[in-house]
């Protein structure tokens, strides 16, 4: 049966990278999303961004939406203190697996909580299920048109807390509008842009850190 991309990522790393050492498998992706095969991992300027967010947040409770093949995963789990947790959410079924694979690899399995299905129907479950009270840091990386109606559903669901940290990925390309315009024009929200590129290519890209007030 002809290997999926995803699982040629997965195979690079395992023949690449060390097990248990979460950066050397972040190389291992960017090496092979840039020299053999793009992939929608955030990459290493626009992930750059995202370890300085989460390093000034020190998040105990993270949640991300869109693991794909769990570089964002590995990246932010690596960076998170004793204790603390990442609860990342796939709906993909093929990629969920392949991120299982990658974590356990890299070594943050114990830090990581994959949860699989889609993100309007595991928001809602996070208080009671998965025994969330509010979530500090949040990384928006799934599908562009979810991006501002799973912001008005996490508030909804009163697991944003004054202070609680939104990044979101790819608000240029493949871009975010809705998400962008519905933060930026809230007054419960202070929103901070972050000019980058996309990952392993010369286009322009950005992120941008929406900052729920209370
Ligand atoms: C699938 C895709 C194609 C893009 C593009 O412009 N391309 C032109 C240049 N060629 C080479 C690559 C492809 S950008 C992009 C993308 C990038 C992310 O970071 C994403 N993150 C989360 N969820 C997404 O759906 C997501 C899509
Ligand atoms: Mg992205």
């Amino acid at each position: 049966m002809n290997q999926t991309k995803e699982q040629r990522i997965l195979n690079f790393v395992l023949q690449n990278a060390v097990r248990g050492d979460p950066c050397s498998v972040l190389d291992a992706i960017d090496k092979y999303c840039s020299e053999k095969e793009w992939a929608m991992n955030v990459g290493n300027e626009k992930g750059v961004i995202l370890d300085k967010t989460v390093e000034e947040v020190s998040p105990s409770v993270a949640l991300e939406l869109g693991t794909y093949c769990g570089y964002s995963g590995v990246r932010i789990a690596r960076l998170l203190k004793a204790g603390a947790r990442l609860l990342t959410v796939e709906f993909n079924p093929e990629f969920a697996a392949i991120a299982k694979q990658m974590f356990e690899f890299a070594g943050v399995q114990d830090k990581v909580r994959l949860l699989e299905g889609p993100s309007e129907e595991i928001i809602p479950q996070l208080k009671k299920k998965y025994e969330v009270d509010t979530l500090d840091f949040v990384f928006l990386d799934h599908w562009k048109d979810r991006y501002a109606p799973d912001t008005i559903l996490l508030q909804e669901c009163n697991l944003l807390r004054k202070g609680s940290v939104l990044l979101a990925d790819n608000v240029i390309i493949p871009g975010t509008p809705e998400f962008l315009n519905y933060v930026r024009n809230n007054s419960h929200f202070q929103c901070t842009n972050y000019p980058s590129h996309l990952e392993y290519m010369k286009a322009a890209d950005a992120m941008e850190k929406a900052v729920f007030l209370g």
